[in-house]
């Protein structure tokens, strides 16, 4: 039986998701003889950690209840009477991920580290970690779109590390992507719809919905980033645009990308909080948005939000775009993408299909759990 021992940061909508799929998938897992060990799960301020590492793990039932907590908005704290584990908070929080790093790369087990948060400040966590010669798994897309320097201490190690989730949720795009450009296919043009949010908000339009009204069912869905400013500024299509860009290998920043925001910058986080944008702050922004989608129609067209990455261009924003075309038809969450190369060069190669939302962004992310595994046989 090979054993991958997994510590995961974030428990919101899709760290709690890929537990529940861990613990679903256990039947499964035990028939291809793998079994996943949750031996740590962290928020944004706490810790909780299986007591002796080698021989323990969080236990399903435990798991479960965790889950439960942490939907209810409540602190991971308030585990402390269900569990013979560890509670940790703050600056401890890191030194116990390093030392189980350490302590798991001595056993044949290893540590694979899932960053299943939306922050940036796990960067620093992460690359220790690979270098303790452990596993990372990212559905954050933040660490790859930092500097380069980061960047590259990351993707140093590229056997260690997934991150499929971080563009199309599920979709085998990184994957996709990978197997090109090692079988010495290169890419030229990479096209498409790649925010499930804005993919869902600009279909939803059409049908005379309030940009509002429409926002606020799509972050109930789990499509959005915590903050919907993140999906509405284009910077989350940007940072998976970046990181397609530097799959590529090109060695561009966030500054080289051009983006557009459907919001403007007095409605921004340092001037309203989230509560406050999505009740105050969108519905000023219904009739513009009605405006632009009405005179796209009248020309026969629907707007989406589009990436285009090709030669030295690197942009996203909205584009009016023929509505019987594969972008125009386009629904729902639903993300869309060309890619153009050698082999795919008159017709491109096509992956369409739910680019975000907590089940597929999971099965994303243990999907790339598994895909490791190898690594971790004698
Ligand atoms: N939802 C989707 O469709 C997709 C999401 N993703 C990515 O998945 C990630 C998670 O998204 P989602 O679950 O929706 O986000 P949530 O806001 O629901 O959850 C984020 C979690 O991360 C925790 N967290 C914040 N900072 C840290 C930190 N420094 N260390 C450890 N944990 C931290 C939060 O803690 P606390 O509970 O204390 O706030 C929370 O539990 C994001 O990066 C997102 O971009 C990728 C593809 C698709
Ligand atoms: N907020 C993102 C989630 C996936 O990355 C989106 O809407 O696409």
């Amino acid at each position: 039986m090979v054993k991958i021992s997994l510590m995961i940061m974030g428990c919101g909508g899709v760290g709690r998701q890929l537990l529940h799929h861990i613990i679903s998938c256990r039947p499964l897992h035990a028939k291809q003889g793998v079994r996943l060990r949750v031996v740590g799960v962290c928020d944004s301020k706490s810790m909780v950690a299986a007591n002796n590492l080698l021989d323990e793990e969080l236990n399903d039932q435990f798991l479960l209840q965790l889950c439960k907590v942490k939907s209810s908005g409540s602190s991971l704290l308030e585990l402390a009477s269900f569990c013979q584990c560890q509670l940790l908070s703050g600056q401890e929080i890191a030194s116990k991920a390093i030392e189980v790093a350490a302590t798991l790369r001595k056993s044949n087990t290893g540590l694979t580290l899932v960053d299943c948060s939306a922050s940036s400040e796990t960067i620093g966590l992460l690359s220790k970690v690979l270098h303790l010669d452990c596993c990372v798994v990212l559905a954050n897309k933040k660490p790859l779109t930092s500097s380069l320097e980061d960047y590259d201490k990351l993707v140093s190690q590229p056997r260690r590390i997934r991150h499929e989730s971080t563009v199309g949720a599920g979709l085998p795009v990184i994957s996709t992507i990978n197997r090109m450009l090692s079988s010495g296919d290169p890419i030229y043009r990479i096209i498409g719809s790649l925010s499930g949010t804005l993919g869902y908000v600009m279909s939803e339009l059409e049908g005379g919905k309030a940009f509002s009204q429409v926002v606020n069912v799509a972050k109930k869905l789990g499509f959005t980033e915590p903050d919907p400013r993140d999906d509405l500024s284009g910077m989350d299509v940007a940072r998976k645009a970046l990181i397609l860009a530097r799959l590529l290998g090109r060695r561009i920043n966030m500054d080289s990308i051009k983006i557009e925001s459907l919001y403007p910058i007095e409605m921004g986080p340092d001037v309203m909080s989230v509560e406050d944008f999505l009740v105050n702050g969108l519905p000023l922004l219904d009739e513009e948005i009605r405006n632009r989608i009405e005179k796209a129609s009248l020309n026969g067209n629907v707007l989406r939000y589009v990436c285009l990455i090709e030669e030295s261009r690197c942009e996203v924003g909205i584009q009016e775009i023929a509505k019987d075309s594969p972008l125009g038809r386009l629904r729902g969450s639903d993300n869309l993408l060309e890619i153009y190369s050698r082999c795919y060069k008159e017709q491109p190669l096509v992956i369409q299909g739910a680019g975000a939302g907590n089940d597929t962004t999971a099965s994303g992310v243990l999907a790339d759990i598994l895909d490791i595994q190898d690594l971790f046989r004698d």
